[in-house]
């Protein structure tokens, strides 16, 4: 195993020209690549070494999540789409690839404005299963697609791998439509019957599955009510979106959604999607864990203002400056120091426990673990939504942490934790969530540790390593080919 330098300068597209697809793949991060998307070759692993304070300040990146839904929707659009600042991702890449092997012109612009432009008619029968199946954003073509074609298949979701993750929701809702999806030999395949406007009520206020009926809804005549829709980041997002192409929505940020959709969609626009709820969780449990004063700029607070109450709560000191909005003037931002602890954050007596929005967003819980971790008296997380994400937390035993499975959707954390290298390299699990905590924790202990193919961290934040030396960590990639 030989580390490479620590890598501090990785986005060396500083020039605002238009760059051709293979200068940019030649131009970016190495952990950008698409390397290792299914096979065990090329992996990209990270050596840490640990126990460093860090201090300065770091710019969110947009969200993988709003990201996957925009990139579907640019399809409802003739015109041309532009995205400036779209997120440079390993998930974001899968579904370029996607939209490309069905025909759709998708170019970087410059360092980060990616351009969408569809053709007439997309050719569906050459959609890339390889890179379709290893996301669950696919689901969210079909709301699309049902405009184009009355069959086609597309393969099941993947993504990340945290128990049971249903499709039944996706299924009823469409069925709504006159849409019949039903799901062979893991592939779903699509009948629409009919496409007409209609009252909905979700049985799961799912993310990807409101988002889906958006889509669906976005290109139906008529108006279409979607009851225990979920009002969450990435929905919001999608909606602001759908708004600027001509589609009425009323409801947003609520679980009830009325749209009313638009004919034949031709606009040249540009949607700037929010900054990530989720990194800017990421970055404030780095701060805790390694006891350090960290800004983190351009946070959307009031996307994650319960996880601030509860880190209040617990005696974290944090200060907020420089209120604005986002570039799409939809969302509020403000530059969030989280202040150092110094070893007196005491656990909370309640459990911790995600909800749909704007509930603790169940992606932000799992960060709740190294925190407890660092907070003195025992943290009940009571992990409901899904239903094995808690094993992935019970590694944290191997950085030094007391953790205890209490049944499979609870776990107790006793702190304080002195965090230490695991005894052996670390593989990264397949939940991009539960992988990072494992890095934090890693920045937080004494000596140095390994994660082994950090595909998965790489599916949903971009250019970590440069970025997290840049607030004076000692991570370094390398690769075993
Ligand atoms: C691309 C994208 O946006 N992905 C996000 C989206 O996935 P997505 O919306 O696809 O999440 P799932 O549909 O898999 O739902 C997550 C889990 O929560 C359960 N569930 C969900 C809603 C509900 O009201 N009741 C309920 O029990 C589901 O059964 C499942 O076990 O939302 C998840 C939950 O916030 C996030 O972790 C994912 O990052
Ligand atoms: C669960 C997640 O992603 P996905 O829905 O893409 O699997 C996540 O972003 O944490």
């Amino acid at each position: 195993m030989k580390p490479d330098t620590p890598i501090l300068h990785l986005n060396i597209l500083d020039s605002p020209r238009k760059t051709s697809k293979p200068e940019l793949a030649a131009l970016l991060p190495a952990d950008f690549k698409g390397r290792n998307r299914d096979s065990n070759r090329g992996k990209v692993n990270l050596r840490i070494e640990g126990g460093h304070q860090l201090s300065g300040d770091v710019t969110l990146r947009t969200s993988k999540n709003a990201a996957v839904a925009l990139l579907c929707a640019s399809l409802l659009n003739y015109g041309v789409t532009r995205f400036p600042r779209f997120p440079q991702i390993e998930e974001v890449f899968r579904m370029i690839e996607v939209l490309e092997s069905i025909g759709v012109v998708l170019e970087w612009m410059d360092n980060s404005t990616l351009e969408v432009r569809r053709p007439e008619k997309l050719q569906l029968e050459n959609l890339d299963n390889e890179a379709a199946k290893v996301t669950r954003s696919i689901l969210m073509l079909i709301g699309v697609l049902m405009h184009e074609s009355k069959n086609f298949e597309i393969p099941n979701a993947g993504g990340c791998q945290l128990g049971q993750r249903t499709v039944e929701p996706h299924v009823d809702a469409l069925a709504e439509f006159g849409v019949d999806v039903i799901e062979m030999c893991n592939q779903l395949r699509v009948t629409v019957n009919k496409c007409t406007p209609c009252e909905i009520t979700l049985h799961e206020a799912g993310n990807t599955v409101t988002n889906n009926v958006l889509l669906a809804a976005a290109r139906t005549f008529g108006e279409t009510f979607i009851q225990a829709a979920s009002a969450d980041y990435m929905v919001q997002d999608l909606c602001f979106f759908l708004q600027k192409l001509g589609v009425g929505i009323e409801g947003i940020g609520t679980p009830l959604l009325r749209v009313k959709g638009a004919g034949r969609i031709q606009e040249h626009i540009t949607y700037s999607l929010t900054e990530d709820p989720i990194e800017a969780m990421f970055f404030i449990t780095t701060a805790v864990v390694t006891d350090s004063e960290i800004t983190i700029r351009r946070v959307p607070f009031r996307w994650i203002s319960l996880e601030l109450l509860k880190l209040k709560k617990m005696g974290l000191r944090y200060t907020m400056a420089n209120t604005c909005k986002a570039s799409n003037g939809c969302i509020s931002l403000a530059d969030l120091t989280i202040h150092r602890h110094k070893g007196c954050l005491q656990a909370l007596s309640d459990k911790i426990h995600p909800n749909i929005w704007p509930g603790i967003n169940p992606d932000s819980l799992p960060y709740f673990v190294p925190i407890a971790a660092v907070a003195a008296g025992r943290t009940i997380i009571h992990d409901w939504m899904y239903d094995g994400r808690t094993v992935h937390y019970c590694e944290m035993a191997k950085l030094g942490v007391a953790i205890e499975m209490a049944d499979p959707h609870r776990v107790y954390v006793e702190g304080p934790t002195k965090f230490h290298p695991p005894e052996e390299k670390l593989a990264c699990p397949p939940a991009l969530r539960p992988a990072t905590i494992l890095l934090i924790s890693m920045l937080a202990a004494n000596g140095v540790s390994v994660i082994s193919n950090i595909y998965t961290i790489n599916r949903g934040y971009e250019n970590l390593v440069a970025r997290l030396n840049s607030l004076g960590a000692h991570v370094y990639a390398f690769y075993d080919d």
